[in-house]
């Protein structure tokens, strides 16, 4: 959420966070880059349009107007640059002056071979255990954020895995009221609005960034889990990639996994709830998971099937009001797996992207938890791409994206809570391959007919037949007319020549010759 030089309490006291690019002359004599260029301090901008009526509680939030709470100057950078400090480069762009383009390959985690499958998953463990280089948490709310003496910032150190896992869970937490009272949980900055597919986009881009970092690797990219497959199984649940079932417990993973070590962070949602405190970096219990087990919902023990892919994308309009969560018609809410795949909104209906996450049962499942289950990135990856495939179909452009009245924190300008720099999900809603540096290798699956264009295309197919008999009868009747025409008139010249040459009486064999 914020750089570790911002979490201090003269940061906080002056809202300032311009942290120095190079500090030349001592601390804050380049903030942003200034002295060459990259970038200066300025007044942070936020979002003060209306939001939809789902959010009631106006002025008890720390995201509300993010992250005005927190800071109200930030760095701007110029050109290309960008980050904290404008320190690094814009998605897309590398080198020192951040002036060659790039292009990240994100690819099927199923073609990865032996050897690329290793280094994926030892790269997520290295993402697990090492320490964000800049960036930390807070772990009050703003109110108590300088600690009980007054003079302690509450902030902590966080892995750059745990950080995409909180990250998660501040976007969706609910908002405390005060002790005693009921958290109020109709609030959701990433899911169930517009945001839904612009907030995990950069979600995505800022992990993949930061293990490009730690990997000194620019040229990583996150691979991505077909995961509309009709199947009742996980098939990347193997151990060579995000593990199998564990044969001693069958909502583990198995041993032979590194994943089955790995710790689960933001367990404790309750006392979250009722002492209004955020989720710390300790760890708790082990990853869940047992794809296909909840036998109390069949509907969740199978995954999407490939058509609901192709039938989604064929829906044209990226929202519709209230921007929702019942939102019908809306591609949005169709790939998020609110409404059927043909966008029709049912409540009964669980689809695309929440199925995939229903289908996994356990940690998996649970949004203020998912991330921690590594399958998270993954299933990501894969709605993400769809997302930009239907950008790329409709040509679309940031107009068709709410403005106003989308629920808090999904309209256009609103800067994505919690992510720091400020970013807007305007910035998100552009094709990935020309303007933030990467692009999938995926082929779609084409739509299975309708009934009514089976039938349609039936009676289509029945009227060109009986056109091409009828002509070809004509044809047959017109050739066989022909061939008699062109007899006739030698018969004519012939009976017409007998009559004039001729006195005695023909055989017909001798008048036909
Ligand atoms: O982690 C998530 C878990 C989810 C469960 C549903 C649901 O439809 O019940 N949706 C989810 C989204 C998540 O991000």
């Amino acid at each position: 959420q914020f750089p570790r030089q911002c979490a201090t309490v003269e940061s906080l006291r002056s809202g300032m966070c311009c942290p120095d690019y190079f500090p030349v002359f001592g601390p804050g004599t380049d903030r942003c880059g200034v002295s060459t260029g990259r970038g200066r301090c300025v007044q942070v901008t936020v979002d003060w349009r209306p939001h939809g009526p789902q959010y009631i509680h106006d002025g008890r939030d720390d995201r509300e107007q993010w992250p005005i709470r927190f800071f109200n100057q930030t760095c701007r950078c110029s050109g290309n640059f960008s980050g904290y400090n404008c320190g690094s480069c814009r998605p897309g762009w590398s080198g020192p002056t951040c002036s060659q383009r790039i292009n990240i390959v994100r690819r099927n985690l199923l073609d990865l071979n032996a050897e690329e499958r290793r280094r994926f998953v030892n790269a997520l463990h290295q993402a697990k255990v090492t320490i964000h280089p800049d960036i930390v948490i807070a772990t009050r709310r703003r109110e108590e954020i300088f600690g009980p003496d007054g003079n302690t910032p509450q902030f902590e150190n966080i892995s750059i895995y745990n950080y995409f896992v909180w990250a998660h869970y501040y976007s969706v937490r609910k908002t405390f009221l005060g002790t005693g009272q009921q958290s109020f949980g109709g609030v959701d900055f990433s899911h169930e609005g517009p945001a839904f597919v612009t907030w995990h986009r950069y979600h995505l881009l800022q992990l993949e960034r930061d293990m490009q970092n730690m990997l000194q690797d620019p040229t990583f990219g996150l691979p991505y889990w077909n995961f509309a497959t009709g199947q009742n199984t996980c098939d990347i649940c193997l151990d060579d990639l995000m593990g199998a079932r564990s044969n001693f417990d069958v909502s583990l993973i198995s041993q032979n996994s590194i994943f089955s070590q790995w710790r689960v962070l933001c367990e404790s949602i309750e006392d979250y709830e009722t002492l209004g405190t955020i989720c710390n970096s300790t760890e708790g219990g082990p990853i869940r998971r047992n794809p296909a087990g909840n036998v109390a919902r069949p509907m969740v023990q199978r995954l999407p099937e490939p058509e609901d892919v192709a039938q989604c994308l064929e829906v044209g309009v990226f929202d519709t009001p209230p921007f929702y969560s019942n939102s019908t018609d809306s591609f949005r809410n169709t790939v998020e797996g609110y409404s059927d795949p043909s966008g029709k909104y049912d409540p009964a209906v669980r689809s695309l992207h929440n199925l995939a996450h229903l289908f996994l049962n356990g940690t998996g499942g649970q949004t203020h938890l998912s991330p921690n289950d590594p399958i998270f990135v993954l299933l990501h990856t894969f709605t993400d791409a769809v997302f930009d495939e239907w950008l790329r179909r409709y040509s679309a452009d940031t107009s068709t994206y709410p403005l106003e009245n989308a629920p808090i924190g999904h309209n256009r300008q609103y800067n994505m809570v919690p992510f720091w720099p400020p970013v807007t999900n305007n910035e998100m809603f552009v094709t990935a391959p020309e303007n933030l540096g990467y692009s999938y290798e995926v082929e779609w699956p084409g739509r299975a007919l309708r009934v009514t264009e089976m039938i349609t295309i039936a009676i289509v197919t029945a009227l060109v037949l009986v056109a091409i008999i009828f002509a070809a009868a004509a044809c047959i009747v017109r050739v066989k007319k022909n061939k008699d025409e062109l007899h006739q008139p030698l018969l004519t010249d012939q009976y017409q020549h007998y009559s004039d040459d001729y006195d005695g009486i023909a055989t017909p064999s001798q008048s036909v010759v």
